[in-house]
């Protein structure tokens, strides 16, 4: 990876995230990773002028909303990264991100801006996905409802993507793209030019300070002994369970608030890069690949799904994430005591449970056996307790590279492709040819019989 070889055999591509946070430290021979620092200098400039109030909008005011509209790997990272420094955010500019392609999504965020100091961030690798592009193109519209004249469309629309051609043809000026390459995938992309709306958002010092967190856990990935090489030791665990003990998936539970996006993301990082079931060379597996990806933040999976990964039938190896200090340190931090308190009973109470005599003890000899049973916990349940000092900008950056090569070092022990998505292509070609047909009933040809039937129930019961 770290060479520029196209690992990514399937698209012929390499596979250089990480050349996107090197800061000219690792020697990478790649077309266009010479190009980084000019797009990071970019980035720089347009997110100091929008911040600082010199560039404006085309009534003269300054920018206070930026929408960032992009899905996939083009919104879950900012979103995810946002969220998670929201404590580094001027709280003068306000982010959004439209993804979903139903209306409502752009609908309910644009009730809320005002055209004259909104920024749309068109962000899309490859610029021709269905939902991005209509978004925009309603946004646009929605924006020239006020403003009239597509001259103005330059102050109020910049473009992420690695296609000039598209965005020169959508209408924004090659000045307002933020290029990057093929050799970024998009769900590893938040690190190039889909990051503007965290530069935006957060700074460019401190989106810096995300890019140079990623970039020590880069150099600890490739020169640590195995032993004691982090992302080594959490794939080689992650594979123990789920090809020897058959956990079917693996819990993220940041106890942070601030993170409450961070297992939203790593089921795009994960799934969509493990989520395989051939081998680089053609072959079917006949052992398990990625697990599902899920998780909430503590203490609220508490409240919620801990019942079933104490006491179900379910393995679920689990990572508990926390930062020692908080940002938020109010009642003198007894919010912050009593949620690291969980932060460390759980992985406890997981590992250790409760036995049946623990359990008489505290019920006593009357209670039915019934209830006794119901109240013992079967323990040696694993998991991993990740606790780092603060949730900062460089913390941050390390975490998510601690898990995106996790991912890729899990890929390579089970020989798949990490960095294609085969998977995503066929539901959006049979979506295209249904669309194609939602006229009329007698539009409606060559499905089964319950799509044929969904369908026309849908044009018997639709308003528009
Ligand atoms: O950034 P784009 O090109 O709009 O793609 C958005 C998303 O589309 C598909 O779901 C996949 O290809 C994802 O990997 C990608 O992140």
């Amino acid at each position: 990876m770290f060479a520029g070889e196209h690992i990514n055999t399937s698209e012929d591509r390499a596979v250089l995230h990480i050349a996107l946070r090197n800061f000219d430290d690792f020697k990478i021979q790649e077309e266009g990773v010479d190009e980084v620092g000019g797009v990071l200098a970019h980035i720089k400039e347009f997110s100091e002028a929008v911040r600082g109030g010199s560039w404006k909008g085309y009534t003269g005011k300054t920018i206070n909303t930026i929408v960032n509209i992009g899905i996939g790997g083009s919104d879950l990272g900012p979103v995810m990264v946002t969220e998670a420094l929201k404590a580094y955010a001027k709280r003068d500019l306000t982010a959004h991100f439209v993804s979903n392609i139903d209306g409502t999504h752009l609908a309910e965020t644009l009730r809320i801006c005002d055209p004259e100091r909104t920024l749309f961030i068109i962000a899309s690798k490859t610029f021709t996905t269905q939902e991005t592009i209509t978004n925009a193109e309603s946004a646009r519209d929605w924006f020239l409802a006020a403003a009239k004249d597509k001259a103005h469309v330059a102050k109020h629309f910049v473009a992420l993507s690695t296609n000039t051609k598209a965005v020169t043809a959508f209408g924004i000026d090659k000045a307002n793209m933020f290029q990057f390459w093929d050799w970024v995938g998009g769900r590893y992309s938040l690190w190039s030019a889909i990051g503007l709306s965290i530069a935006l958002y957060i700074g460019y010092d401190n989106f810096e300070r995300l890019l140079k967190g990623a970039h020590g856990m880069d150099k600890h990935f490739k020169e640590t002994p195995l032993e004691s090489n982090l992302p080594v030791l959490m794939a080689v665990i992650g594979v123990w369970y789920n090809d020897f003990y058959g956990s079917q998936t693996h819990a993220l539970l940041p106890y942070d608030q601030y993170l409450h996006k961070f297992a939203d993301y790593f089921q795009q990082g994960d799934m969509e890069s493990n989520g395989k079931f051939v081998t680089k060379g053609g072959q079917r597996v006949d052992y398990q690949t990625g697990p599902i990806i899920w998780g909430a933040a503590g203490t609220n999976g508490q409240h919620s799904f801990y019942q079933l990964v104490h006491q179900g039938t379910k393995l679920i190896p689990a990572d508990f994430l926390a930062p020692a200090t908080t940002h938020n340190p109010i009642a003198a931090s007894k919010h912050h005591r009593i949620l690291l308190s969980n932060y460390f009973a759980q992985p406890e109470a997981l590992a250790f449970g409760k036995t049946e005599e623990e359990v008489r003890k505290e019920v006593g000899s009357n209670a039915s056996e019934a209830l006794v049973k119901s109240k013992v916990f079967e323990g040696n349940r694993p998991s991993n307790s990740i606790l780092f000092p603060k949730m900062t900008p460089n913390m941050l950056g390390a975490l998510i590279a601690l898990y995106e090569h996790k991912i890729f070092t899990q890929g390579v022990i089970w020989g798949i492709n990490s960095y294609d998505q085969m998977g995503v292509e066929l539901g959006k070609v049979l979506a295209k040819n249904i669309l194609a047909q939602l006229g009329k009933p007698e539009d409606v040809k060559g499905h089964d019989s319950s799509t044929t039937g969904l369908i026309h129930y849908y044009q018997k019961h639709r308003k528009e």
